[in-house]
């Protein structure tokens, strides 16, 4: 069947890819080409009326196609074609159809009116993250259901389906979908002749949303993803109204342009030239508002054709024209929809500027803070790299400080123990080459010693045996008279036994008589008894006569011989024991200056050094070894561990002190075994030199334990020299004992035997305290005497004990005792405890007293020998130092300020003289002894020779804490002492 040539052919444009209308007949003749069939139930019957048994029109049909269309233009020709009035524009200020931006699909609005302005506006604010004022119409089940109805009611249908998945991505295409759903229900309406709701409905509030998607089908369907089915080769049209059910939606085809048309907006991508090909190919599916008796049309793939016979012109031009204003009417939607793009468009335009400025100045402000990190980086690196730098420098100069400090030590610590063996070895000769001379002395003296005793006991036993035969042959001729006196005494005896017997005899014969007469018995009795007496009358008469006979018998002469020669040996008993005792005092005095060799071999000043044992509740003592403890004559070394300790480079340092002394004694050591070591320092007193020995430590490391405790060195010195007094009296040497105990404190002297209420602490306070006047103690020294004398200082008479026994101790009067040592023992304790009460006293003025105070306890022994008219007198200085710690101590206050000071004054003052001391090259060598008062009280007796030739000696009794940490204090003390040690001081000279 010959197609009519269609008016349409001639006005599709090609790129617009709306087919044209003259394509129909040829895709109705064969069904080659693919075609899309739309259409509704109405438009099938419509249909169905043209097309029932013939394919031409009825005639009634050619003229109302004019009558209905009035504004058509009689001439076919004339009339524009529809891509022409498309080209035109609808409205002036709707010339420029501008595509939906993407951000202006509403969800559930319009693109039209308020409504849709409002929709636009709220998805701006939508996507600003606001919240959205317009209402938005949300979908509904139906709406899904409906979705799944159209997706199922389209899966028979051969003609088209849609791309729900597609679809669904956005709102924008569900109100799409519903527009078509309601093109598509007006288009059954219109059909089935009821009125028409959508035509009217694109005004009413209430539906607003279905009037929009009224209105947007004809996009919608352009944006409809849509799918030609196999069966567009249908031959005729019969078969595609048959197929076209009336319920179906109107099926739409489509072409890659409207493909990717839809994709662009379901992309939401704007772009205008697609929306403008979207809009030029748009079949627009027949709507409701086309009137109930127009010609039906179907929308095909390639064209909109009405479903018209070949030669009902007419009625396709109607077509033509219903859809040419529905094309219109889209157009001024699209009109619209740009207007509310535009304005979206400039809220976005501002919203934008203002994020560019915002996004500016943020990034200007960005930028800033970088430069100013960058700069503070730069600076951090540079400070950085110079700290490292200047660590290094550091760490190397550190390091070098203490390579040049070990390498100084141990060069010193090399040459020290060099000198220190030479010394040793030196001494050890001078001490063997002394002990040979003294042992040969000895012997020698032993030897003509015997030698005079022997020739001394031969004499005495010649004598001795003369004398006994000279009594042995008395004593014979006195034997001899006495037994003659006996012989005569028995001979008179047995005189008078015959008398007896005669006389018994008499008696038996009067026996008889009495047995006569009674009274003769009795008179004979008397008689008996009277003999007896008589008898012993004879007996002592008889004695008498023998003693007489033994006086009278003696030689007169030889009596007074024996008694002159008797005289004689005792005579010389007697000297002879003088010669012992001048041998005696000899003696006495080898042992002084042997002992007085032995300690100047020894040194003036020496130094022993004590640890003492840990304490209750004490841990983490130091490691002390001594290597030499079991050496005969006592140890003299000890090392000392130091605490480890860390290097610069952080290596492990486990230090090791070797210290050298006159001796060492462990924490085993007891009071007396220390004192055993002191004894010939102390005899030395006796023998008139002056002696200190100072306490020297730190606060707490058995100073006053060591001195004035149990069998500390106070006590046992005065027992000893109380027990060598006895001992020299036989000897012939007398002794007088005095002691004083003095404190220096802040560089002040205080009788610790006074009153601690008149003491000056040297507060600078002038008067009395608590009522008394201050006493104000000075120091004299005689150079030419070279003694030293305390003003107003109490002295006690140890010994002898005083005659006015009891004038001292003034607080307990030491009373009824007749033994005088006793009264010693008493004196001593009694002096030590006013001492400590005098402190204790003192101590509520200042805590810690005894710490932070020098005690000195002083013994002078004055002795004379009136045999040999020698005297002496020695001074024993027995000196507690304060804590040594005190030296180190800083920031101190007040009264504790003064302390320190005064502690660091004598103390240092004390390591100057005796270095001094030590160098001293002759007699002019100045010794800074009046730098403190404790070194100007000590001057006589600390290791020097004084100007008049009376020299001393010193022993440091260093003592030391056992702990770890108080290993720093440990080696300053340590370190003095080695110092002390290390000085040489010329021999010691008795006055
Ligand atoms: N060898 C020792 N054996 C037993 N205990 C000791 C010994 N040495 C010291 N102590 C004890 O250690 C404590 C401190 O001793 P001490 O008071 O003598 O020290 P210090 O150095 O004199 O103190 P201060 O600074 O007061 O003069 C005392 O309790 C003492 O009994």
């Amino acid at each position: 069947m010959e197609r009519p040539p269609s008016q349409l052919e001639n006005v599709r444009p090609n790129a617009s890819g709306i087919k044209p209308p003259s394509r129909l007949p040829a895709m109705m003749s064969n069904g080659s080409r693919n075609t899309l069939l739309e259409t509704s139930q109405s438009d099938l019957n419509a249909r169905n009326g043209f097309n029932n048994g013939s394919m031409g029109p009825p005639p009634s049909m050619n003229g109302s196609i004019k009558h209905r269309i009035p504004g058509l233009p009689e001439s076919v020709p004339k009339r524009k074609t529809l891509a022409e009035r498309a080209g035109e524009p609808i409205n002036p200020s709707r010339s420029h159809i501008q595509p939906p931006s993407k951000t202006t699909l509403p969800r559930g609005g319009s693109y039209y009116g308020h409504s849709r302005r409002a929709s636009a506006v709220s998805a701006i604010a939508s996507s600003n993250g606001m919240r959205p004022i317009s209402r938005q119409r949300p979908s509904t089940a139906e709406e899904e259901d409906e979705d799944a109805g159209v997706t199922g009611k389209r899966k028979g249908t051969p003609v088209m389906s849609f791309n729900h998945t597609t679809l669904r991505k956005t709102r924008t295409h569900e109100d799409l979908r519903t527009g078509m759903r309601n093109t598509s229900a007006g288009a059954e309406s219109s059909s089935s002749g009821g009125t028409s709701r959508s035509a009217s409905g694109g005004s009413t509030s209430s539906d607003e949303g279905s009037v929009a998607q009224n209105h947007n089908i004809s996009i919608t369907s352009a944006f409809a993803e849509l799918s030609l089915t196999p069966n567009h080769h249908r031959p005729s049209l019969e078969r595609i109204s048959e197929e076209v059910s009336p319920s179906k939606i109107p099926k739409f085809s489509t072409t890659p342009s409207l493909r990717h048309a839809h994709s662009s907006l379901a992309l939401q991508t704007p772009s205008p030239m697609k929306h403008k090909s979207s809009i030029n190919g748009l079949h627009t599916p027949r709507t409701s508002a086309r009137p109930k008796d127009e010609t039906p049309f179907f929308l095909t793939k390639d064209s909109l054709t009405p479903v018209k016979s070949a030669w009902d012109t007419k009625g396709r031009l109607e077509g033509m024209e219903a859809m040419y204003t529905q094309l219109r009417t889209q157009f001024a939607s699209a009109a619209d929809s740009k207007d509310a793009l535009e304005e979206s468009l400039a809220l976005y335009k501002s919203r934008v500027q203002e994020l560019t400025d915002l996004n500016r100045e943020i990034t200007t402000a960005n930028r800033n803070m970088t430069g100013d990190i960058e700069r503070a980086r730069t600076d951090l690196h540079t400070t950085t790299t110079d700290l490292r730098q200047a660590r290094r420098d550091h760490e190397r100069d550190l390091l070098d400080i203490e390579r040049k400090h070990d390498k100084e030590l141990s060069d010193r610590t090399q040459k020290l123990e060099k000198q220190a063996e030479s010394l040793i070895r030196e001494r050890e000769r001078d001490t063997e080459r002394y002990r040979r001379e003294a042992e040969e002395t000895k012997q020698k003296w032993n030897r003509q010693k015997d030698d005079e005793a022997f020739e001394m006991s031969t004499a005495h036993f010649d004598e001795l045996e003369n004398l006994r035969k000279k009594y042995d042959g008395e004593k014979a001729a006195l034997q001899r008279q006495l037994e003659e006196l006996q012989h005569a005494g028995e001979s008179r005896a047995t005189e008078s036994a015959s008398e007896v017997e005669e006389m018994r005899s008499t008696i038996a014969g009067l026996q008889n008589q009495i047995e006569a007469t009674n009274a003769t018995v009795t008179s004979l009795r008397a008689r008996i008894v009277s003999e007896d007496s008589r008898n012993t009358a004879l007996e002592l008469e008889k004695a008498a006569l023998v003693s007489k006979t033994h006086f009278l018998e003696g030689n007169q002469e030889a009596q007074s011989h024996e008694f002159t020669t008797m005289r004689q040996q005792l005579q010389d008993a007697i000297s002879s024991k003088e010669g012992t005792l001048v041998t005696l005092r000899k003696e006495e005095m080898m042992r002084r200056k042997l002992n007085a060799t032995i300690l100047e071999l020894r040194g003036n000043i020496r130094v022993f050094v004590r640890l003492r044992p840990l304490l209750a509740g004490e841990e983490d003592p130091a490691k002390v070894d001594y290597p030499d403890v079991d050496s005969l004559d006592g140890g003299k070394e000890m090392v000392v561990h130091a605490p480890m300790t860390f290097s610069a480079t952080g290596k492990e340092r486990n230090e090791k002190h070797n210290y050298g002394f006159d001796r060492v004694f462990s924490p085993a050591t007891a009071n007396g075994q220390v004192f055993d070591d002191c004894r010939d320092l102390i005899q030395s007193v006796i023998d008139g030199y002056n002696v200190s020995i100072l306490s020297y430590g730190q606060t707490g490391s058995g100073k006053t334990y060591g001195m004035s405790g149990p069998n500390g060195i106070i006590p046992s010195a005065i027992a000893m020299l109380l027990a060598e007094m006895h001992r020299l009296d036989e000897k012939g040497w007398q002794y007088n004992v005095a002691a004083s105990f003095v404190e220096v404190y802040n560089e002040t002297i205080n009788d610790l035997l006074g009153d601690a209420k008149t003491w000056d602490e040297g507060d600078d306070l002038s008067g009395s305290v608590r009522g008394k006047r201050k006493e104000k103690h000075e120091i004299h020294h005689d150079p030419i005497s070279g003694k030293t004398t305390v003003t107003n200082l109490s002295s006690v008479s140890l010994w002898p004990p005083p005659e006015n026994d009891g004038q001292w101790p003034p607080a307990a009067k030491i009373t009824g005792e007749t033994n005088t040592e006793s009264y010693t023992e008493k004196a001593v304790n009694q002096l030590l405890d006013t001492a400590a009460k005098n402190r204790r006293v003192a101590a509520t003025k200042s805590n810690e007293r005894s710490s932070r105070s020098h005690s000195i306890f002083v013994l002078t022994l004055r002795g004379r020998c009136e045999a040999t008219g020698e005297s002496s007198e020695g001074v024993l200085n027995l000196v507690d130092l304060a804590g040594s710690e005190r030296l180190k101590q800083s920031g101190a206050e007040g009264n504790r300020a003064k302390e320190t000071a005064a502690i660091n004054k004598s103390l240092s003052s004390l390591g100057d003289v005796i270095a001094a001391l030590g160098n001293k090259k002759g007699d002019e060598s100045h010794i800074p002894y009046r730098n403190s008062k404790l070194t100007y009280l000590l001057q006589s007796s600390l290791g020097g020779t004084a100007a008049n030739g009376k020299s001393s000696r010193t022993l440091m009794l260093l003592h030391l804490s056992p702990l770890q940490a108080h290993w720093q204090e440990s080696r300053s003390s340590l370190l003095f002492g080695s110092k002390v040690h290390g000085t040489h001081i010329g021999a010691a000279k008795k006055k």
